[in-house]
């Protein structure tokens, strides 16, 4: 079932680790639920990163970890899942008292146990759209992690966005080759519509606009829909009219097998990412 988070929470003091592209788009939703930045502490090595920190959100990272951290009832993990270990070494004493979540791609809940030493750990599948409150993230939980625990996640969660429980850890690589890695796929369709459009004679500028209303109606007609995507690609396609002609040779050109391969090969990169860096 997915969900938005509707509820106004207080929430307790946050820390994140690593603060570059996620880690924004959660920290946005936070400050658009007008926590105070006092509230959440940033480590971040990166200089650049954390001068974007103080200019987006008035957060005065810290390049370190430091005992700041101990003040923290959630800590979010937003490093790269090649980073994950060598950042939890200084951080885990600071944190064992506190509920987890990590967003890192493949890194799996037993490794995080590992490194930070407490099983209280949800694991997370966000995305990029989550910088404009649109997110759609998959969640799962460690037995470890009470009602509670999984309330505040929701409500971390629900400020970013729309978000789907699921029971198998090992479903959040299906999330992550879908909807994870999906808004790249979107944006790899905009830069081919929009070449088209301007191989037709279009400007880039009146193309770019074209292709991205289009998947935004399109996306959005399905969402309020009854029909099945099916049943509304079936309403456009005018038998020997002109999406007929295109769809046609996409079939043919096996455009969706080809489609479902890619994720599939997203998925492996998520398993592989977990053999590689979760030991
Ligand atoms: N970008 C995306 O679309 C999505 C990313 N993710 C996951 O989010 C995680 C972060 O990805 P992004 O935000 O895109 O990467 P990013 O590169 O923008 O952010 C990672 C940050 O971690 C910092 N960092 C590196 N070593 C560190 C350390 N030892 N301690 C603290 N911070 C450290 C880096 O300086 C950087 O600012 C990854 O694990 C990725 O799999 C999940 C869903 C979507
Ligand atoms: O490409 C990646 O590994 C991350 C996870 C999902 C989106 N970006």
């Amino acid at each position: 079932m997915s969900q938005t988070n509707t509820s106004q929470t207080a929430f307790p003091p946050i820390a994140f680790i690593g603060g570059g592209n996620m880690a924004s788009a959660i920290m946005g939703g936070l400050i658009r639920q007008c926590v105070p930045a006092s509230n959440i502490t940033v480590i971040e090595p990166f200089e650049a990163a954390r001068t974007a920190l103080k200019t987006n959100f008035g957060i005065d990272a810290l390049p370190a970890a430091t005992d700041a951290l101990q003040n923290a009832q959630l800590v979010v993990w937003a490093v790269k899942p090649q980073s994950f270990k060598e950042a939890a070494a200084p951080v885990a004493a600071y944190t064992r008292h506190a509920l987890h979540l990590s967003v890192a791609a493949g890194i799996t809940t037993d490794s995080v146990a590992g490194w930070t030493g407490t099983g209280r750990i949800v694991r997370a599948m966000p995305n990029t759209p989550a910088l404009v409150g649109k997110g759609m993230t998959g969640l799962f939980a460690r037995p470890e992690v009470d009602a509670a625990g999984k309330a505040l996640i929701e409500a971390l969660i629900g400020s970013t966005g729309e978000f789907t429980w699921v029971d198998k850890e090992e479903h959040l690589d299906a999330v992550t080759a879908l909807s994870g890695s999906g808004p790249a796929y979107v944006f790899l369709f905009l830069e081919a519509m929009t070449q088209a459009g301007v191989d037709m004679g279009l400007s880039e500028a009146q193309s770019y606009k074209l292709a991205v209303a289009t998947f935004a109606g399109g996306s959005d007609l399905a969402a309020r829909s009854s029909e099945s995507a099916e049943v509304l690609r079936q309403r456009v396609t005018s038998k020997g009219g002109t999406t007929y002609a295109a769809i046609t040779h996409m079939q043919e050109q096996k455009l969706p097998e080809h489609f479902i391969e890619a994720m599939r090969k997203a998925e492996k990169r998520a398993k592989e990412l977990a053999e590689e860096f979760g030991k």
